[in-house]
């Protein structure tokens, strides 16, 4: 269950090292946001420069032809963002990108929802860089105040695993983790991110590691519910609570109980498809706002 803060809740505003890096700089930071998630391991049942995890159709060259082709398409969105552009013209652009990624990897999903909240934030990072928004504001924030009804307004796919996971089991989904300024992120991801970081300073995969299980234990995945249904939701974030209550990337020998919990995802053939793209958005708000130490 997402348990963190409700749509409209304010964050401080922060003192940026970086307020926001050039508008033509912003797609090649969230591509490459996208490769560090792939280049993480073990992040359980998910696909890595390692294994596929619970995946048959698709592996980390699959990822790495994704998410070339979706690189354009961000720093479009980056730039309709700094342009002031309303939510019909970015959603037609995140459509050519879904478009793009499917051409690349022959039909399958690698990044749908990444596309949707990876993309949004770089539209705000554009809105930023081109002081359409008070430059302080967080990206969540600026996505939720300039789209967030928007993103709750617009059409319902009616097929897809996530609207079928939302009708059986009431998820919310990325619409909702969007248009509430991605709590998800900011309330869990990120600091899991910072926490881990200087623990392991030399290792930035072990943090990256910490922020994915973190993530895997409280996101109300809709890939999770669509493979395992609430059982499947439910063993996901046991495991993953698990890990990070026994100190996560902080404790020894804690790349086996990782690698462990992988595997059981894999029997099971879980994937949390949600929180692999939750990780790459804080990647990348993370490169934005990097505090001041
Ligand atoms: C608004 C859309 C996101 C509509 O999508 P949908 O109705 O499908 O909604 P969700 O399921 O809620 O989310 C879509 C994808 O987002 C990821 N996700 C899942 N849970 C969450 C969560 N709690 N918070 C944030 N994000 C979440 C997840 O993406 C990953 O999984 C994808 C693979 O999924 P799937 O196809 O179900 O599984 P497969 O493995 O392919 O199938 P099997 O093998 O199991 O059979 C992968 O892409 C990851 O990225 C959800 O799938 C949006 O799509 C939309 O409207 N787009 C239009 C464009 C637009 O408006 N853009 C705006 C500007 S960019
Ligand atoms: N690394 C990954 N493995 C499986 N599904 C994903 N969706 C986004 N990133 C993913």
């Amino acid at each position: 269950m997402i348990t963190t803060a409700a749509r409209g809740v304010e964050r401080p505003v922060l003192r940026q090292a970086q307020i926001a890096p050039n508008v033509s700089a912003i797609g090649a930071v969230a591509a490459d946001c996208l490769i560090k998630e792939l280049e993480t391991w073990p992040k359980p049942g998910l696909v890595s420069h390692v294994d596929n995890g619970s995946h048959d159709d698709m592996d980390a060259g699959t990822f790495r032809r994704s998410a070339a082709a979706i690189r354009p398409y961000l720093q479009r969105l980056a730039d309709a963002g700094a342009l002031g552009c309303g939510m019909g013209r970015l959603r037609i652009i995140g459509l050519e990108a879904e478009r793009a990624m499917l051409a690349a990897t022959s039909g399958v999903n690698t990044h749908r929802g990444a596309i949707f909240g990876l993309g949004l934030l770089c539209a705000a990072a554009g809105a930023k860089a081109g002081g359409l928004v008070d430059s302080g504001l967080p990206l969540g924030d600026v996505v939720a105040r300039l789209w967030g009804d928007s993103i709750l307004d617009g059409p319902v796919l009616l097929h897809s695993h996530g609207s079928l996971a939302r009708r059986r089991f009431g998820a919310g989904g990325a619409r909702i983790e969007a248009a509430s300024g991605f709590p998800s992120v900011y309330g869990i991801g990120l600091p899991a991110l910072r926490r881990a970081t200087p623990v392991v300073p030399e290792d930035a995969e072990a943090a990256r590691v910490e922020a994915c299980f973190a993530l895997i234990a409280s996101v109300e995945d809709t890939n999770l519910l669509h493979r395992g249904g609430p059982v499947g939701l439910r063993f996901a974030h046991d495991a993953a609570r698990s890990f990070i209550a026994s100190g996560g990337v902080d404790a020894p020998g804690w790349r086996a109980r990782a690698q462990s919990i992988h595997d059981s995802f894999v029997a099971r053939r879980l994937s949390p498809g949600g929180s692999a793209d939750l990780l790459a958005m804080t990647l990348f708000v993370d490169a934005h706002e990097r505090p001041i130490p």
